[in-house]
């Protein structure tokens, strides 16, 4: 039986407790959304496909707990990941400061061509915006990163978000069936290093 999909890519979702790491994977996966909140216990995971460069892309995409308490089973999961999802609530202060703590758990634990994406969630919270995105880009540029603000509540930008994540993971993918590896920084994330437009964001009833 032939393939139902051309890449399988298994990303994975990390940032403090309460950023809305399961509902952006809810959102994206079922397009629905739940203001109760139950908190992960240890890791969960959901699969989704995608539409990405006219390849269908099967994403697996792993939801970790934020709670301290799980650090360690959790951390057992990045390793064999192919993207990384840090989150942080753009009403929370201390959930951005704590994006530095993430990115160092990223480097002590995944592999080192991981790609990663920053989305600061919950936008749809403007009155209650405690984060500025210019001090974002600033920390995005820095490393090397691709950054979005996301809202699962209202549906804003998930979609693209996850399609950019699974497209920068096909080029590192191509670009190494290739031999091209060599020309791409396969340390830092592809977001500012390969500049080439997202061709096809497809809309959830195009990838149904
Ligand atoms: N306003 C708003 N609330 C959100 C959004 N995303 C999530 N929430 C709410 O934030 C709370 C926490 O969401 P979760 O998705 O469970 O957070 P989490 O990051 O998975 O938390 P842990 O499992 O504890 O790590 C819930 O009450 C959600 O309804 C959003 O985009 N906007």
């Amino acid at each position: 039986m032939a393939k139902a999909y051309d890449h399988l890519f298994k990303l994975l979702l990390i940032g403090d407790s309460g950023m809305g790491k399961t509902c952006l994977i809810i959102c994206f996966a079922e397009d629905s959304f739940n203001n109760t909140y139950i908190s992960t216990i240890g890791i969960n995971f959901k699969i989704c496909t995608v539409d990405v460069g006219r390849k269908k892309i099967k994403l697996q995409v792993w939801d970790t707990a934020g709670q301290e308490g799980f650090k360690t089973i959790t951390t057992v999961y990045y390793h064999g990941v192919m993207g990384i999802i840090l989150v942080y609530d753009i009403t929370d202060e201390k959930s951005f400061e704590n994006i530095q703590n993430w990115m160092k758990s990223i480097k002590e634990n995944a592999s080192a061509g991981v790609e990663r994406l920053l989305l600061g969630n919950k936008c749809d919270m403007e009155a209650k915006r405690k984060v500025q995105k210019e001090q974002v880009i600033k920390l995005a540029r820095e490393h090397g990163i691709r950054f979005f603000e996301t809202s699962a509540k209202s549906s804003t930008n998930v979609d693209e978000a996850f399609s950019s994540l699974a497209w920068d993971i096909l080029l590192k993918t191509r670009a190494a069936e290739q031999g091209l590896a060599e020309e791409v920084d396969w340390s830092s994330g592809s977001g500012f290093i390969l500049a080439i437009p997202i061709p096809s964001l497809l809309t959830r009833d195009e990838r149904a």
